[in-house]
């Protein structure tokens, strides 16, 4: 208190200068005070002579001061402890009558929710096995070996089926409680990775797969099973805390600081993975240049554009030559050259490494992926290669069939079309799908591929006749593939949900229909023709924010004797009286045919 006051009359003679400091002027007054009030500090424990009978003495005060330092250093720890972070996680409002605690032992013990809402406990989600033989596959390999306590060590990932639950919450309003009911983002996904291998997690908006790295990568806690990196759980702290020094992160959204450049981004993180100081320089170097950002490496993030900065993120997530490599859509907002020469970066760092890698883009995947998982409300409903996918669940083979104009009266470019339409529907019952001034589109379903061979090689021995100027036959592609995966996700929940929506009949009735059943039994149409009544074949789509709409629908027909009724018969009536339809399960149907 009394060193400014000295500095003052140190600087009394330069008075201007002084009044420019603060605490100099706050010792004048100080100074001015005691003088005027008679305390002094060596007279702390007293009460001044104008107040023999004060409360508070100078020397009370300052202890008071001492003391609500630590009360306020204590709270603000405490807080910061239990307040949500930017992920939503927190420590308990009671950690600290925890031993582990302060035993160091806590590790990454934390609850999620806010400080005033209750987390309630969720049932796991139901157990379902996989539809698809391949995720069936993989996950009994990984079940087997979990029961066997087998390591594979060419595995770098290993995931044992891994659930991440967001528990309903009871939060307290200004005057009622509002719950909401508990929310599986994945469950229950057994994987196994291997290292070298970059495996790409597909799936549309809020499938699971930002939550799968969160989880992986120690970013949010797992609620059920575990996930293993190299033998390191990631439900351990201890093994966290190995896992953050084998793993790099690009996480979906870039996690930069304005103030500092590309640079000193990456020499940050050189230096937090422990990157030797002398290999740090050279280290940082190559990877601005390699992500084409050597020339504003010395500029601050914060001018960077939307595509600098996920390169900038994509070289932070390789520095330190990480073992394991999480990239959650490295390539958005990217132009298509530097997404070209990004897609060159990590194509590069597959070597030595495993990388998982999740992207909205098709292209990107078909390049880079060894392996593809696709995944739609929280499981995991493809897996393999990209061919492999292509092949089970595309719409089969594209064929485009290029032609010749006609050149005489006789034989006319349309003439041409019609006989290659006429061969086509003839041998595969197909008709084009696109057709324009020079070619022909097919698409071929996958099971004609036995007569694939015998047709194509008499359509080229023909080519000369039917003024065949270049035939293609590929695959279907990796975006239909997807559409499909999502559209039948989307297909189960909404027929799981039993939600009702309005579907007209041919003759203009109005009735509701299970939204996202197939084949939907018409009540009231039963008669001694059909004694089962009549059904519709629904053609479902999802329209671009995956929302499903009703295309189209198969004329009515009659429904097949062995189809069970509908429990409880007769339908039940919507609220408005409108007749309800029942889904049909397809299986009878196919027994049937
Ligand atoms: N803290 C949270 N509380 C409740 N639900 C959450 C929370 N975080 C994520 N979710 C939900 O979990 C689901 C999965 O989200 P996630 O971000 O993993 O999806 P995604 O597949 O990565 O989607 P995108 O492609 O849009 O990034 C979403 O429905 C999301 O709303």
């Amino acid at each position: 208190m009394f060193l400014p006051s000295l500095l003052y009359i140190k600087v009394t003679q330069y008075t201007v200068l002084g009044t420019l400091f603060p605490p100099i002027l706050f010792g004048k007054a100080v100074e001015l005070l005691r003088e005027a009030s008679g305390v002094s500090w060596s007279q702390r424990g007293e009460c001044p002579p104008m107040y023999p009978d004060c409360i508070m003495t100078l020397e009370k005060i300052f202890w008071c001061y001492v003391a609500t330092f630590f009360f306020w250093f204590i709270l603000a720890v405490y807080l910061d402890n239990v307040v949500p972070n930017s992920n939503g996680l927190r420590k308990s409002v009671f950690y600290f009558l925890k031993p582990s605690y302060w035993k160091g032992e806590d590790g990454d013990e934390v609850e999620e929710g806010s400080l005033f809402s209750r987390a309630g406990t969720s049932p796991p989600p139901e157990d379902v096995v996989p539809d698809d033989e391949d995720v069936l596959a993989e996950e009994t390999t990984v079940k087997c070996q979990v029961a066997e306590n087998r390591t594979d060590p060419t595995v770098a990932i290993q995931v044992r089926g891994l659930v991440k639950s967001y528990p309903g919450t009871t939060s307290i309003g200004c005057c009622k409680l509002s719950k909401s009911p508990p929310y599986h983002a994945v469950k229950g996904v057994w994987l196994n990775l291997p290292n070298n291998q970059l495996f790409c997690l597909l799936g549309p908006n809020g499938a699971g797969k930002t939550t799968t790295i969160s989880c992986l990568t120690g970013t949010t806690p797992v609620t059920g099973g575990d996930a293993l990196i190299y033998g390191c759980s990631v439900r351990s702290s201890v093994g966290m805390s190995n896992i953050r020094r084998m793993i790099g992160v690009c996480p979906q959204f870039d996690i930069l600081w304005d103030a500092l450049s590309g640079e000193e981004h990456l020499h940050l993180f050189a230096s937090i993975k422990g990157l030797p100081p002398s290999m740090i320089g050279a280290a940082a170097d190559k990877l601005l240049e390699d992500v084409q950002l050597a020339t504003a490496a010395k500029c601050r993030s914060g001018s960077y554009s939307g595509g600098m900065k996920r390169r900038l993120s994509v070289a932070v997530a390789l520095i330190g030559d990480p073992k394991v490599v999480f990239l959650d859509e490295p390539t958005t907002g990217m132009d298509p050259l530097t997404r070209r020469n990004v897609w060159d970066i990590i194509e590069e760092a597959k070597k030595g490494r495993a990388i998982v890698l999740t992207t909205h883009s098709m292209e990107e995947a078909d390049i880079l992926s060894d392996r593809i998982g696709i995944m739609a409300k929280g499981r995991l409903r493809c897996l393999g290669t990209s061919i492999r996918l292509k092949s089970r669940f595309g719409a089969g083979y594209v064929a485009n069939v290029s032609y010749n104009n006609g050149d005489t009266e006789e034989e006319t470019s349309e003439s041409r079309v019609e006989r290659i339409k006429q061969f086509f529907r003839y041998r595969l019952n197909l008709d084009p799908k696109e057709e324009n001034e020079k070619f022909l589109t097919f698409l071929i379903p996958n099971e004609k591929e036995g007569l694939l061979m015998d047709f194509f090689s008499e359509l080229e021995e023909r080519a000369e006749e039917f003024g065949i100027s270049d035939i293609q036959l590929g695959l279907s592609t990796l975006e239909e593939v997807f559409l499909n995966i999502a559209k039948q996700a989307e297909l189960e929940s909404a027929a799981a949900e039993g939600d009702l929506v309005p579907f007209f009949l041919n003759s203009g009735t109005a009735i509701q229909i299970p939204k996202g059943a197939r084949f939907v039994g018409i009540p009231g149409t039963e008669s001694s023709e059909n004694p089962r009544g009549v059904m519709v074949e629904i053609y479902w789509e999802q329209d671009e924010s995956g929302l499903l709409y009703i295309s189209d629908h198969s004329p009515e027909t009659p429904i097949p004797p062995n189809v069970q009724p509908p429990p409880p018969p007769p339908p039940p009536a919507a609220n408005d009286g409108t007749l309800v339809g029942f889904a049909i399960d397809p299986n009878q149907l196919t027994n049937d045919r």
